[in-house]
This record gives C-alpha cells, sequence and structure tokens, in this order.
C-alpha cells in the first residue's frame, strides 16, 4: 500500500533566517539551498523577496539554480510584495507565492489598524494577483492560533475560492498546545477543505518548546504539509525542527500510519552542520536528532544494554540521519564492560586481572576528568597496568640556560638497551631538551599539545608535564612528575614516544600475523 505524502515546506532561509544573528549571505543561501535539495525537501522558502534586495536576489538565484523543490517566497498582501515575489520567482521550474495577513484581533486592531472584512478583502485580493504571478499560491492567516474560528473559517473558504491551494495555520507566537492545535486542523479539515484539492500546512513556533508536538499534532488531524527550519532555527525561540517531525514521523510509522515524507533522512546530519556552521549557532548538545549527546552513551548500565542489544537504548540510529555510529563515552558514570569494550576496540586483550587494575585506575582518573580519552586509556594500560613500555628510558639529562645564554640540553637515553647520547640548543630549555631526546630516539614525533602544573604545594612542589604528540594519525599522551619542571617535561615527553613507537610496533605485528 503506498503511504499518503506530508509535504516538507522548508523555511530556514525565510523565517529560520529572521533569527537575530542568523543571517547568511547571498552564495551561503544558494549552498544551504542546494543541500535543501539533496535532503529531499519539497518546498523551499528561500526569502522575502521585497524585504531587500539581497533577499530578492537569494530568491531568484534559488529559483533559477536550485533543482527539484518548489521555490516559494513569502509576500505581504499588497502588490509591491506580490510583484516583487513574481519577479524573484521568474525562473523557477515551480514556483509558488506564499502570502499572508494576519487575522488575530489583537494583530488586525493594533498592528494593522484594520476591520476584520478590510483584512479578507487584502486576503483575497493578494491570492487573486498572486495566481497570475506564480505556479501555486498558499496563503497564511498570520497569528491563526489567536483568531476567531468563524473568521479564520470565513477568510479561509474566501481565498480557496479565490484560488489557494495551500492553507497555512501558523501558531506565529508559539502559544497553542497540541491537543488544541490538533482540534483546530480537524476544524478547518471539515469546514474549509472537504472533498476539495486543498492542503493545510503547519506552522508552529517553538515559544513554550511545543513546536514539533504541535506539528504532529496537526499531521495526526488531517495537515499534510509541515513548515520547518534545520536545528529549528527562527523567530525567537524558533520554529519547528525539520529533524524532530521527519524522524518522529519515520521511527513511529506505527502512530503514522501510511504518511510518511520524501526525506533523505541519511542528508540530515550533513544539513543540520552546515546550517550551524553557516549561521554560526551551535547546537546544543542534547538537541533531538542532531545534538552532539543525541546517540552518545556514557551511563554504565545503558552502555552495557546497547552493548548486549542496541534497540535497549536507541529508538533510531545514528546511519539514519547520516551519522557514523553511536558515541560511546567513557566518564565517570562508565561501567565495566563499556570500559571493556573500548580497550578491546583499542587492541588491548586484557586479562582478568589487568582489567580490574586498569577499571580501578580508570575511575580514580574519571572522577577527576569530564571525559576519558582514548590516549588517556593508552597511558592508564600502558603505565598503571603493564608498567609502560620502555623503548626508550631517560638516563641523563643536562640543561644550561639563562638571560643571554643560548639554552642547549644534552641527554644521554637508553634506546633499545643501547645508551645514546645527543646534544641541542632551542628556545628555551624545555625546546632544548625535545630535540635532544627527538635526536636520541631518531624519532620526530608532532608536538600537540603540553601543559605543566604543581600537583603538590609548598617550596618543594612537584611539576606535573602532560604532552601530546601525534604520528599523523593518532595522538599520544605522556606525563612526567618531578620537582624540575625541566625533568617532568622531559620524561612526559619521552613517556608519549615510547606509547607511540608501542602503537606502531602492536600494529605492525597485528598485521604480520593476519
Ligand atoms: C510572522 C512573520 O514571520 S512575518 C514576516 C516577518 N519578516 C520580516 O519582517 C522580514 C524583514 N522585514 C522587512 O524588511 C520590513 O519590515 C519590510 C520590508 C517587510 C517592510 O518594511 P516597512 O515598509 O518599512 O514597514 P515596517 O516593517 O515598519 O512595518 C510593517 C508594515 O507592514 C504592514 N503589514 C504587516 N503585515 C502585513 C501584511 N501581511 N499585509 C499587508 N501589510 C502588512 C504593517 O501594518 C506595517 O504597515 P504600516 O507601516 O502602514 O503601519
Ligand atoms: C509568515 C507567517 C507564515 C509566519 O512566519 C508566522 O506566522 O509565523
Ligand atoms: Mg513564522
Amino acid at each position: 500500500m503506498s503511504s499518503e505524502k506530508v509535504t516538507i515546506f522548508d523555511t530556514t532561509l525565510r523565517d529560520g533566517e529572521q533569527s537575530p544573528g542568523a543571517s547568511l549571505s547571498i552564495e551561503e543561501k544558494i549552498e544551504v539551498a542546494h543541500q535543501l535539495a539533496k535532503l529531499g525537501v519539497d518546498v523551499i522558502e528561500a526569502g522575502f523577496p521585497v524585504s531587500s534586495p539581497a533577499q530578492f536576489e537569494a530568491t531568484r538565484l534559488c529559483a533559477e539554480n536550485v533543482d527539484g523543490p518548489t521555490i516559494c517566497g513569502l509576500a505581504r498582501a499588497n502588490s509591491k510584495d506580490l510583484q516583487a515575489a513574481g519577479d524573484a520567482l521568474k525562473a523557477a521550474k515551480t514556483s509558488r507565492i506564499h502570502t499572508f495577513i494576519a487575522t488575530s484581533p489583537v494583530h488586525m486592531e493594533y498592528k494593522l489598524r484594520k476591520k476584520p472584512d478590510e483584512v479578507l478583502k487584502m486576503a483575497v485580493k493578494a491570492v487573486e494577483e498572486a495566481k497570475g504571478l506564480a505556479d501555486e499560491v498558499e496563503f497564511s492567516p498570520e497569528d491563526a492560533c489567536r483568531s476567531d474560528m468563524a473568521f479564520l473559517v470565513e477568510i479561509l473558504n474566501a481565498v480557496v475560492e479565490a484560488g489557494a491551494t495551500t492553507l497555512n495555520i501558523p501558531d506565529t507566537v508559539g502559544y497553542i498546545l497540541p491537543y488544541e492545535y490538533g482540534k483546530i486542523i480537524a476544524e478547518l479539515n471539515e469546514k474549509v477543505v472537504g472533498d476539495k484539492d486543498v492542503v493545510l500546512s503547519t506552522h508552529c513556533h517553538n515559544d513554550l518548546g511545543l513546536a514539533a508536538a504541535n506539528s504532529l499534532a496537526g499531521v495526526s488531524n488531517g495537515a499534510r504539509q509541515i513548515e520547518c527550519t534545520i536545528n529549528g532555527i527562527g523567530e525567537r525561540a524558533g520554529n519547528c525542527a525539520l529533524e524532530e517531525v521527519v524522524m518522529a514521523i519515520r521511527t513511529r510509522s506505527d502512530a503514522f500510519e501510511d504518511i510518511d515524507t520524501s526525506i533523505n533522512t541519511k542528508e540530515i546530519y550533513r544539513t543540520s552542520q552546515l546550517v550551524s556552521h553557516l549561521t554560526g549557532f551551535s547546537i546544543q548538545p542534547n538537541k533531538a536528532i542532531v545534538g552532539k549527546n543525541a546517540f552518545a552513551h556514557e551511563s554504565g548500565i545503558h552502555v552495557d544494554g546497547i552493548l548486549k542489544k542496541r534497540e535497549t537504548y536507541e529508538i533510531m540510529t545514528p546511519e539514519s540521519i547520516g551519522l557514523g555510529e553511536s558515541r560511546m563515552v567513557l566518564g565517570r558514570h562508565s561501567g565495566r564492560a563499556g570500559f571493556v569494550d573500548r580497550c578491546k576496540t583499542l587492541g588491548y586483550d586484557l586479562s582478568p586481572e589487568e582489567s580490574k587494575a586498569a577499571y580501578e585506575k580508570f575511575l580514580e582518573i574519571a572522577d577527576k576528568k569530564k571525559e576519558i580519552f582514548d590516549e588517556d586509556l593508552v597511558a592508564i594500560i600502558g603505565d598503571e597496568v603493564r608498567g609502560g613500555e620502555q623503548i626508550y628510558k631517560l638516563e641523563y639529562l643536562h640543561v644550561a640556560c639563562g638571560t643571554g645564554t643560548l639554552p642547549t640540553a644534552s641527554v644521554r637515553m637508553i634506546v633499545n638497551g643501547e645508551s645514546k647520547q645527543a646534544a641541542a640548543c632551542g628556545d628555551g630549555p624545555v625546546d632544548a631538551a625535545y630535540e635532544a631526546v627527538r635526536l636520541a630516539c631518531e624519532q620526530s614525533p608532532k608536538l600537540e599539545g603540553y601543559n605543566i602544573q604543581a600537583v603538590t604545594g609548598g617550596k618543594e612542589a612537584m611539576g606535573e608535564a602532560t604532552v601530546r604528540v601525534s604520528d599523523g594519525k593518532r595522538t599520544f599522551m605522556g606525563r612526567g612528575v618531578s620537582t624540575d619542571i625541566v625533568e617532568a617535561s622531559a620524561k612526559a615527553y619521552v613517556s608519549a614516544i615510547n606509547r607511540m613507537v608501542g602503537w606502531k610496533n602492536r600494529e605492525q605485528e597485528t598485521r604480520v600475523e593476519l
């Protein structure tokens, strides 16, 4: 049985871009529009052409260059706006003018300063005019949810008569509750749509955090178009988020029987990232579907459940929105199962005793740190459990530095059992020591990070150096402690190099075994 389609009308480039601080350049709008076409939206509201030359140009270029979706432009109920929208949309394969006028008592009386019958006449005239300027006409009674129902029915019947084929019902100020919105849509479906070829559309704002819930209540009661934006950007608290409604309909197909959208959900994550990057609006980590934590798990009981059967804690897969795999985060809520699994992924096959010792050390560190990364695990297992991989050992370090002298360092190291010496100059004592270590070890890792801090107090304070080095593919961490901070730094560096080379050796051994 073929499913009934809900049209996805994306207004990221119009209502979304109306958010303070979200404005996009013309080129950026075109880039987003191409990505929206890839995502499979049915309609792109490209802008409000009359509002500025850049809005006009962006809408015109979308109409000219973006294939697939219908391209739409917004217009108030006046000839100037309608004409501008019509002009901007001329090149579109399928064009739509979206014209609107407010119908709520507060908007009509104070904002428009018009009587309802004047508003009705303006709406009808606008739709008639729009019909001659675009392929399709959509009408919105702005602030519909705070409008009088009898007036809403009257004006909507009049615009349908005038040629509007989509009736959008905006909850302009994000005021309505899901059951109320569903009731409004059901009533309009009965009193306006009936058996006419007219589509009811939702346009919900998120002031009370109900935009997605309201839109879905609309669909359940007969709406067959959802207006939404990527990441839910838009005026004030934003619009209904495309990714939320699309994934709700897809994931809960049991509740939305025979209803689906044409969205290629695998493009959701990419589109979300693009919009976030171009608008500069970062995505909150706990944002549904596209937030960094939406598919991340740390709690031990959850990770254990997921490792046994993914569906225990995931109602959809990250792959379905175009993300890689679920992210298992290691931190102080992790349990043994998640910890051992990550160690295995890193190539460590730990004995039960090693596993116990490593997990205890891990918990100790996790209490001090927000997240434990792979390089921390390598360090824990390398140093604390297996006593460290001592390919290189620092035996002797001498550093000369001071005002007016060139910092120099000499080192003696045990390299694979052999004694090696090297000396070098540098920008400072640590730099000189690192250069001497590199020469002695014949290794040249990239220094990615360096940090020194006092770990005890007083005159005899121990300094702890933490170093991150990279071999171009992976990062390795080393720690060194001493009352002499140059020595602590050198120890940390040697320890990081030991891990890097140890890792390489293990990798080669695995390859030979294979
Ligand atoms: C709910 C929504 O999202 S609506 C869309 C909101 N988007 C925007 O406003 C986009 C950016 N806006 C703009 O660039 C400008 O406001 C423009 C170009 C649209 C209009 O600018 P201006 O002509 O300077 O008018 P201004 O913004 O000060 O006031 C709006 C005017 O439009 C009138 N108006 C508002 N809505 C409508 C409508 N749907 N149909 C006809 N007139 C309307 C108002 O009554 C007011 O008229 P007045 O000046 O006679 O009192
Ligand atoms: C222009 C209309 C549809 C709008 O954005 C709103 O009412 O929120
Ligand atoms: Mg809006």
